[in-house]
């Protein structure tokens, strides 16, 4: 897509990030901002509040307690919000007219599993730490966890920023205009960074609490949406760049166990998981 054509699509309204024709654009350079209807913003706002007090009680707790069961809990209550707030504020930097409050990512598949799978786990790290105290005492496991988790969501948030307007939530099956291929960054290692890095982050998370039930039920079923998932994504993508997405796809690999060439289909059919 040319210049001219991205700049006749886009017009900016008011943003901090208004685009300057000097500055040379890197890939981590912002798109613009748009401005949001009243209501929007609201709801943004008291969304934003609700996850920084969420964070602050964490930070609170982890700084009292220290590194035990109570303090790495505090890290939990850090690291949950975190992940929701930077997947808006990459949304909202890099694919503005893409904001809604659904860029928080509350209900990934647009039911209500994801608040269910966190509270089992918050429940499970309870009743485990009630029952078997010392078992929760952090040490390298939990460590491990945390290195995981805080990988994860780099990897994450850099797959957003790299792909910029190329990023959707949701899976399309038609070519918008600021859809294009992207190939490079940290799309030339591998092609679903931002699932590895969702996939890295939750299992991290569930490690660093020593959740054993929890760890094994969150690979297991994120393995099969992720699986399921990517080969729809593929298909359509094949549908929507043909060779090109084919040749992108032959030489680079998935790092997803189970899921590696996909399958070729020039017609997508009925819709995903989304
Ligand atoms: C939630 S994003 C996930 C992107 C990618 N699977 C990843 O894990 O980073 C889904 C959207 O990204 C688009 N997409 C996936 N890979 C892409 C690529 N290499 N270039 C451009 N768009 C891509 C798909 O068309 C879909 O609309």
């Amino acid at each position: 897509m040319s210049d001219e054509a991205r700049e006749a699509a886009f017009t900016p309204k008011v943003g901090l990030f208004r685009r300057r024709p000097a500055m040379a654009e890197r890939w981590w350079t912002p798109v613009v901002s748009i401005d949001y209807d009243d209501h929007l913003g609201h709801n943004i706002a008291a969304t934003a509040c609700f996850l920084g007090v969420v964070m602050g009680v964490g930070m609170c707790l982890t700084a009292v307690s220290g590194w035990t069961a109570t303090g790495i809990f505090g890290i939990y209550m850090v690291l949950l919000p975190l992940y929701h707030i930077f997947e808006y504020q990459c949304v909202a930097l890099y694919n503005p007219h893409r904001v809604s409050m659904e860029s928080f990512m509350f209900n990934p598949d647009g039911g209500n599993h994801y608040y269910q799978a966190m509270l089992v786990s918050i429940a499970e790290y309870a009743v485990e730490c009630w029952l078997f105290n010392n078992a929760k005492t952090p040490g390298l496991i939990t460590l491990l966890g945390l290195a995981l988790a805080l990988c994860g969501q780099v990897i994450r948030s850099l797959a957003m920023i790299t792909a910029k307007t190329s990023f959707n939530h949701l899976i399309a099956n038609r070519r918008e205009v600021d859809h294009d291929l992207i190939t490079h960054g940290i799309y030339k290692y591998e092609r679903h960074p931002s699932y590895v890095g969702f996939f890295s982050w939750a299992i991290g998370l569930q490690l660093m609490l020593k959740n054993p039930l929890s760890l094994v039920a969150f690979a297991g079923v994120l393995g099969y949406f992720f699986c399921r998932r990517t080969n729809y994504e593929e298909r359509t993508l094949v549908h929507l760049f043909g060779p090109q997405y084919e040749n992108y796809r032959r030489r680079t690999p998935t790092l997803i166990p189970f899921v590696s060439k996909g399958m070729r289909t020039p017609n997508v059919p009925e819709g995903p998981d989304n």
